[in-house]
């Protein structure tokens, strides 16, 4: 069995709901954010906290779990600034809970969810994994704080790790059962489509004097359901043995503009956006670009959906949400 933290969340219900056709799944969300109707009915769904080891022993106890997949954590980065104690509590200190219950129980493979933002402000074009990080907010500290911990009880203690540094998460789940569903939302791409769909009277652009070739930040939008596929590679490669301790970025490669995601949209639904330009956005780097040959090299694993697929999933999701 594979014990899925935060499987209620955006990101961890899209992996259950491909994990299911194969493994046998327990979900352990204490709801925070997460919504339970998210989760994959074929999962045994619990409600509790990592941080609480009187929540996470009977899991252990009960079920023989081989792999721990950690999706659970707050990950706003404006409210990371504001309240920094919130993000290294839940990120930082819950986590060492689970990962010493885990010890205790003697389960050994660990797949961590974390983010572009260790990399802060990157010097390079292309971001490879051994780019420098340098998070510039406690939510990069917080994640990057978890890579070294799992680095060094990897030494220590044997546990054997895979750590995905996603770049911006989208789309929707083809099934249409499931899609991002953030309260409240602060991501580009369901922003836009919720205007699109006369539940927002605009679009703000963040910044319009970024060093890019239109003046707005780039990104690298990678579908959700790609997402789940590397975590299915990962979480194999541990059990098989193949894989002890790896980082990977998990990107498209391909950056695009907030202007050209809006003009993605546009295009994809038909709709014309009323935009607004507005000030920089505190906290946000110039442009965030992926290289993901490793995982590539290592496991076979690209992504194979484009800023099309990705805007057009997501936009069934949301005519219907
Ligand atoms: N969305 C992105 O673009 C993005 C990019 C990079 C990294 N990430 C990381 O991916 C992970 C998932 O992100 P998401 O967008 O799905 O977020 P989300 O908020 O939708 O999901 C997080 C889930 O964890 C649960 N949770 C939080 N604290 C908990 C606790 N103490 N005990 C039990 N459950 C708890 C929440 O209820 C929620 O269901 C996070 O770790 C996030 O930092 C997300
Ligand atoms: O109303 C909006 C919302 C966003 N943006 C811009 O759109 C881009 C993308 O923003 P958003 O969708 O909020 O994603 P990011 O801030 O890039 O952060 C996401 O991607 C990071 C990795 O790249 C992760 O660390 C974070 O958890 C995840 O939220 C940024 O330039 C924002 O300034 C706007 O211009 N207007």
């Amino acid at each position: 069995m594979i014990l899925v933290v935060g499987g209620a969340g955006y990101i961890g219900s899209h992996l259950v709901k491909e994990l299911v056709e194969k493994e046998e799944v327990i979900v352990l969300d204490n709801l925070a954010t997460g919504h339970q109707e998210s989760v994959d009915e074929r999962a045994v769904f619990i409600k509790g906290d990592l941080g609480n080891a009187e929540d996470l022993e009977p899991i252990f106890s009960k079920y023989p779990i081989k792999a721990v997949m950690h999706f659970a954590a707050f990950s706003l980065v404006g409210e990371s600034v504001q309240d920094p104690f919130k993000y290294y509590e839940n990120n930082v200190a819950n986590t060492l809970t689970l990962l010493k219950t885990m010890l205790k129980f003697n389960v050994k493979n660990f797949i961590f969810s974390s983010t572009a933002a260790t990399y802060g402000i990157p010097e390079e074009e292309i971001i490879l994994e051994k780019s420098n990080t340098a998070p510039i907010n406690p939510y990069g500290r917080s994640k990057l704080m978890v890579e070294q911990i799992l680095a060094d009880f990897h030494e220590a203690y044997g546990l054997n790790y895979v750590v995905f540094r996603y770049f911006n998460a989208a789309g929707a789940h083809e099934s249409g059962e499931i899609g991002e569903k953030h309260d409240p939302e602060t991501h580009l791409i369901p922003i836009i489509l919720q205007h699109l769909l006369g539940q927002r009277e605009s679009i703000s652009v963040f910044g319009t004097d970024y060093p890019t070739e239109d003046g707005t930040c780039i990104r690298d939008y990678i579908h959700v359901t790609d997402l789940a596929a590397a975590h299915i590679k990962g979480v194999e490669a541990l059990l098989d043995g193949s894989k002890q301790a790896e980082t990977y970025n998990l990107g498209n490669g391909v950056g695009y503009s907030v202007k050209e995601v809006i003009e993605t949209c546009e295009n994809v639904t038909g709709k014309k956006a009323n935009v607004v330009l507005a000030d920089r956005r505190v906290g946000d780097p110039a442009r965030l670009v992926a290289s993901s040959n490793k995982i590539y090299e290592d496991l076979g694993w690209k992504a194979e959906r484009g800023l099309e697929s990705i805007i057009q999933s997501a936009w069934e999701w949301h005519k219907k949400a």
